[in-house]
């Protein structure tokens, strides 16, 4: 008899879902993909860690002199607008604009975008510019979609990312980008599809700059699987939120929860991964 509750089908999707997931983390440690990141002040540390721990190769290489002989030889870039000023945006354009001449992809994290109209217009021409994935919190993503002001606590969210999926998908089928919203459930779509990860713990939330650093991880999975980019981020936000909650099995508040959250991603093994994994399909 098929069982078709939702339990059931919940249970199928993550079924389906895990050696994807598997597969994807195997073949980084595999290949250790040099991942570019152009970011905010505040992640630099924990952006670069969390790479590390994944087994990628980081580089915080933002000069725009640079762009021309080091961008192309990245597997990926990531830019993060969180401490932005006027003189950075310019390396940031070019670097994507050199990531996407080379064949390589790059991942957006617009932080704050609804903050200012100086950064929500930075980000609208970073998005016109086809970044591979947009990766923002709820709040960031509905000011995107909307292109408007206000929807932000600064780079904190104040909206669920249930209530950001339709902007989401709307934002994917006008940029052609990957879009995923990060929240209770980080959600990912492509403009058609959407799934939900359901993996983490609220307390990530309160140690700055994990946004930024799942973002960097997703340039990282996408760099070792270009052609799949909904795939791959779907599975660095699953990883990441493992790592998450097996980090909180050991960790007393948000700052041991940083050090064994880099710790759980480095020792994580196909069988917590096969039995961890937690994604629905929604669409
Ligand atoms: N309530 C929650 N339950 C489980 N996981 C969560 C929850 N809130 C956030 N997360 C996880 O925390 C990570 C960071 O997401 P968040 O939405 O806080 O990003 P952000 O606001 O961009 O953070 P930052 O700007 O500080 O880098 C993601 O991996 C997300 O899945
Ligand atoms: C706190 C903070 N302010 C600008 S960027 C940043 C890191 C989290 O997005
Ligand atoms: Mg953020």
């Amino acid at each position: 008899m098929v069982d078709n509750t939702d339990e059931a089908q919940e249970h199928q999707h993550s079924t389906e879902w895990a050696p994807i997931v598997w597969t994807h983390l195997s073949t980084l440690r595999q290949r250790s993909p040099l991942i570019q990141c152009i970011t905010n002040f505040v992640s630099m540390d924990l952006m670069a860690n969390t790479l590390l721990s994944v087994g990628a190769s980081p580089a915080m290489i933002h000069s725009l002199q640079e762009i021309p002989e080091f961008t192309p030889r990245a597997d990926a870039l990531c830019v993060n607008v969180g401490t932005l000023t006027a003189d950075w945006v310019p390396a940031m354009k070019s670097a994507a604009q050199v990531a996407a001449q080379s064949g390589k992809p790059w991942v957006l994290d617009p932080v704050a975008a609804g903050a200012s109209g100086f950064r929500l217009k930075a980000c609208l021409e970073l998005v016109g510019l086809r970044p591979t994935v947009i990766r923002g919190n709820g709040s960031e993503i509905i000011a995107l979609s909307k292109a408007s002001l206000g929807h932000t606590k600064g780079v904190d969210s104040s909206d669920e990312s249930t209530d950001a999926v339709e902007p989401a998908r709307s934002l994917a089928q006008t940029s052609g980008s990957i879009v995923a919203v990060s929240g209770a459930v980080d959600f990912i779509t492509d403009g058609q599809r959407v799934v939900g990860a359901r993996n983490g713990v609220a307390m990530m939330q309160k140690i700055t700059a994990t946004g930024c650093s799942v973002t960097a991880l997703i340039a990282a999975f996408v760099a070792i699987d270009p052609l799949h980019a909904f795939e791959a981020t779907t599975s660095a936000l699953s990883i990441f939120g493992i790592a998450g909650e097996i980090g909180m099995e050991l960790a007393k508040g948000p700052a041991s929860l940083r050090m064994h959250l880099i710790d759980s991603l480095h020792g994580l093994d196909q069988a917590t991964v096969i039995r961890r994994v937690n994604i629905i399909s929604m669409s």
